[in-house]
């Protein structure tokens, strides 16, 4: 377990090396190798998985249970990156690109599409 500084979102970037990392190691010894190793497919569906045993929680208010859920969701998260060649440096640049527009104006402002 981090020390408490070691605790913030910063733990998302080492968790993404560790899975990078775990891109040649043995799927008997590692739960991401196993994954990475299934594919694509399999990944994608464990990341959909994770995310409505979230979601279930939310609706049901159960707000504790929650922050398991959430792990879950950031790590397969995470392992699809890896998968995809996706790095966290990439999503936190699209987020910091969007900080200060607001979702109804970013909304409104895209161009109607032709049906
Ligand atoms: N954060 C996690 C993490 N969260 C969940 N899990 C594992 O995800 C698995 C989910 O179990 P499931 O039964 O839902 O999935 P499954 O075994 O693929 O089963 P099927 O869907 O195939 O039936 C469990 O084995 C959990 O332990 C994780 N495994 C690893 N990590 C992190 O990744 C690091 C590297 O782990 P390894 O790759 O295993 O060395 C660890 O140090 C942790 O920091």
């Amino acid at each position: 377990m981090a020390p408490d500084s070691a605790i913030d979102a910063s733990v998302l970037d080492r968790l993404f090396d560790v899975v990078t990392s775990r891109r040649d190691t043995d799927p008997a010894i590692s739960h991401s190798a196993r994954l990475l190793s299934r594919g694509t497919r399999k990944i994608a569906q464990k990341f959909g998985e994770e995310a409505v045993e979230c979601l279930i929680e939310a609706v049901a208010g159960r707000s504790h249970e929650m922050i398991g859920e959430s792990a879950d969701v950031l790590y397969h998260l995470i392992v699809m990156w890896v998968d995809a060649g996706v790095t966290p440096a990439e999503v936190w640049a699209e987020l910091a690109r969007r900080e200060g527009t607001s979702g109804i104006e970013e909304k409104a402002s895209r161009v109607p599409v032709k049906s």
